[in-house]
């Protein structure tokens, strides 16, 4: 299969990497990481151990292939979308966090947009490397739910390259369950400054587990069914298997970058206020990002 990873950094390269063992792929993203793979090659430790020689580019537009898999961070979709509108593709995946992506991506593709969410812990440590520091699973399917082949042949594709991948017929559960899982330990180990695993102890891990509970409520007004108990007991298990993440909100904040708190905690409460549920731990983690995000990344912009 032609594959374009888009947004080639610490998930991109992890996916794009495994699948470039079995498949054309090609990563988008950023000098000095594309450089690098360009002259050497991607390495892969951690969980896995893989040097690969994807093809890999800076320019995302006019690319031709069967998928595009969309790894950039919420508030890059947009433009992702824009540039993916230039080219040629089967279908688009985004096994992005945060809700509202696939919107964005179908709002300017003419091509079908499937749902993902990841589980797998990746950080980017220096140009052409990427460490992979927690082996999850990557689930995919249908935005609105219902079974789709095409779903169907890429978690094959997927796994064939040693991927954990399935296609379930329940994509809206999914992208909320993920959702109250980040919502907890993302903006909590980001200002905590500490590892998933950190949160085993109480109390960040009681925090965590509230904004969970709080975002399950917010999923019930909007029609998905999503118990209490499911997220509080998902946040513990997502804790324990990836307790040597450092999670993609505390990579944001390590490296003084723009977060996605807009796209996790921020839609859970926007959300929240059109439903009359208040919300408050997600708003006091929004609240306190969004002052780190302002006082530290020029008003959250880049
Ligand atoms: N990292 C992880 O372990 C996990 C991440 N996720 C989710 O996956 C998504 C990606 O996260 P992560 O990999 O950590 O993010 P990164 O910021 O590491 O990777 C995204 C990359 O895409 C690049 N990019 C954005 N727009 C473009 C463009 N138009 N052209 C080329 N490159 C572009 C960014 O460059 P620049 O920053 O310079 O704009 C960046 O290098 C997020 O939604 C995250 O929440 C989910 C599970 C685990
Ligand atoms: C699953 C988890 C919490 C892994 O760190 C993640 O999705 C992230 O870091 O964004």
């Amino acid at each position: 299969m032609e594959i374009v990873v888009f947004g080639a950094g610490s998930l991109g390269s992890l996916l794009g990497g495994l699948l470039g063992s079995e498949h054309q792929v090609t990563l988008v993203g950023r000098d000095p990481h594309i450089a690098a793979v360009r002259s050497g090659g991607l390495s892969i430790t951690g969980t896995f151990d893989q040097k690969v020689r994807p093809d890999a580019t800076t320019d995302g537009t006019g690319l031709t292939a069967d998928l595009a898999v969309v790894t950039v961070k919420s508030f890059d979709t947009e433009d992702a979308a824009r540039s993916l509108a230039t080219g040629e593709y089967d279908v688009a995946l985004s096994v992005q966090n945060g809700i509202g992506n696939e919107e964005t991506l179908s709002e300017h593709l003419d091509y079908p947009v499937l749902a993902g969410t990841a589980t797998y812990g990746a950080r980017l440590d220096e140009p052409g490397h990427v460490d992979c520091t927690g082996k999850g699973k990557v689930t995919l399917g249908a935005r609105n739910g219902g079974t789709s082949s095409t779903a169907d042949d890429i978690a094959a594709t997927f796994t064939a390259a040693g991927i954990d991948a399935s296609a379930v017929p329940d994509m809206p559960r999914r992208l909320w369950e993920k959702l109250a899982v980040n919502a907890g330990i993302n903006p909590v180990t980001a200002l905590s400054r500490v590892r998933n695993g950190a949160l085993g102890e109480e109390p960040p891990s009681e925090i965590a587990r509230t904004a969970a509970v709080e975002t399950a409520r917010v999923a019930r007004a909007e029609g998905v069914d999503l118990a209490d108990e499911t997220v509080r007991s998902r946040v513990d298990t997502v804790v324990d298997a990836t307790a040597r993440n450092h999670s993609s909100m505390y990579q944001d904040v390590l490296s003084g970058r723009r977060t996605e708190i807009e796209a996790i905690n921020g839609a859970i409460l926007e959300r929240a206020e059109g439903h009359g549920i208040d919300v408050p731990v997600n708003r006091t983690l929004a609240g306190l990002l969004g002052a780190w995000e302002r006082e530290n990344t020029n008003n959250g912009i880049r």
